[in-house]
């Protein structure tokens, strides 16, 4: 290079070769496996004679939150489910989770990440959410997984998340978060602009057009 200057076109932006990439992040707890079910599940079968909340009566995201309030003590026999092996390897999918993502990651010019927060907790976590990922979603999407306790500071331009607030390091991402409706979260009022997907049969495919236009229109 002559001029000593550096050229260069920024990788992820609209240039005249065509549109940008739209970069997509889809959660994993409750949104593409049943944290809530699972839970239940093992709950009642670990702990029988305990009190359990129906799926249709959880509010908040913290399940072990809500246990406690429901009688002191069963914020522990709530950890200890998430806690043992194997639980969250045995998570079913989501109703059309599956076929979604694998559909997403088919669209062109788009980029899906799975980004999946583990518990501290280690020992068994991060090992069965990549297995998971490959049981359900197949090996080559081992690629795409993004593991943070901290999401804001993952750049991307869609988050696909149940948690309805999601805060870290990073006071703006470059996400718009799209809050996926769970039974911990549905009885909550969005407040415009906030959108949502009701299940995977809601209209993902709009969602992920109108954020690619919108980025087109304003990086043109
Ligand atoms: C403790 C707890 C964890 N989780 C999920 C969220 C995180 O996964 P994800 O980021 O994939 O949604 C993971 C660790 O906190 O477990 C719940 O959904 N509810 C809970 O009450
Ligand atoms: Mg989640």
């Amino acid at each position: 290079m002559s001029s000593g200057l550096r050229h260069c076109t920024p990788r992820n932006s609209a240039t005249a070769s065509g549109p940008r990439r739209l970069r997509v992040l889809v959660d994993m707890d409750g949104v593409l496996a049943d944290f809530e079910g699972g839970f239940l599940k093992k709950y009642r079968s670990r702990y029988p004679s305990e009190p359990y909340i129906e799926l249709e009566d959880r509010r908040g995201f913290w399940v072990s939150e809500q246990y406690e309030n429901l009688k002191p003590g069963l914020r522990e026999k709530a950890i200890s489910i998430w806690e043992a092996k194997n639980f969250f390897l045995d998570l079913d999918p989501i109703e059309g989770a599956v076929e979604a993502v694998k559909e997403m990651s088919k669209l062109t010019n788009t980029d899906v990440f799975i980004c999946t927060s583990p518990i501290k907790r280690y020992q068994y976590c991060p090992y069965e959410k990549y297995a998971w990922v490959d049981k359900h979603l197949g090996h080559e999407f081992l690629e795409q997984i993004v593991l943070t306790r901290d999401k804001t500071v993952v750049s991307a331009d869609l988050l696909i998340d149940d948690r309805p607030d999601i805060n870290g390091a990073e006071p703006n991402p470059t996400w718009e978060h799209i809050l996926f409706t769970a039974c911990h979260n549905k009885h909550l009022l969005l407040t415009p602009p906030s959108r949502c997907l009701l299940s995977w049969k809601d209209d993902w495919k709009g969602i992920l057009d109108s954020k690619r236009s919108q980025l087109n229109s304003t990086h043109q």
